[in-house]
């Protein structure tokens, strides 16, 4: 099917989508491992690892810089959130099982906005 253009409308709904969405990962209780960036300096081997650390703070930083184009590349940034996470951590432990119950969530709220 043709892809609907997108009108200033349309970008406005996905920044508000956008805000909300964050706004209720930071609410969540499960939300303290991601709310600020990981101390790479104080975590050996995270550096490394992580090529591409990201967390709810940076992310709102972006969307209040308007570094988002639509709600696609604000699910990468919230999606590279949690894959950093289970790469770095074991399923079975603190962080780890705060990133999985964070995903569901994540991935729960934004699919009823379709
Ligand atoms: C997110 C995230 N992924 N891994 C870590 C982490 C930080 N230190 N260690 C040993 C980890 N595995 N984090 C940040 C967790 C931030 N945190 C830890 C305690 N309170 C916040």
């Amino acid at each position: 099917c043709a892809k609907k253009a997108k009108t200033p409308k349309d970008s406005n709904n996905d920044l508000a989508a956008c805000r909300m969405l964050l706004s209720e990962l930071e609410a969540h209780q499960d939300a303290w491992p991601f709310l600020s960036p990981v101390r790479h300096k104080s975590v050996p081997g995270y550096r490394k690892v992580i090529k591409k650390p990201m967390d709810f703070s940076t992310i709102k930083e972006k969307l209040t810089n308007n570094l988002y184009l639509n709600l696609e590349t604000f699910i990468i940034d919230v999606n590279l959130v949690f894959d950093n996470c289970q790469k770095f951590n074991e399923d079975d432990s603190e962080i780890g099982r705060a990133g999985h119950r964070m995903r569901r969530f994540f991935d729960k709220r934004w699919t009823e906005l379709l």
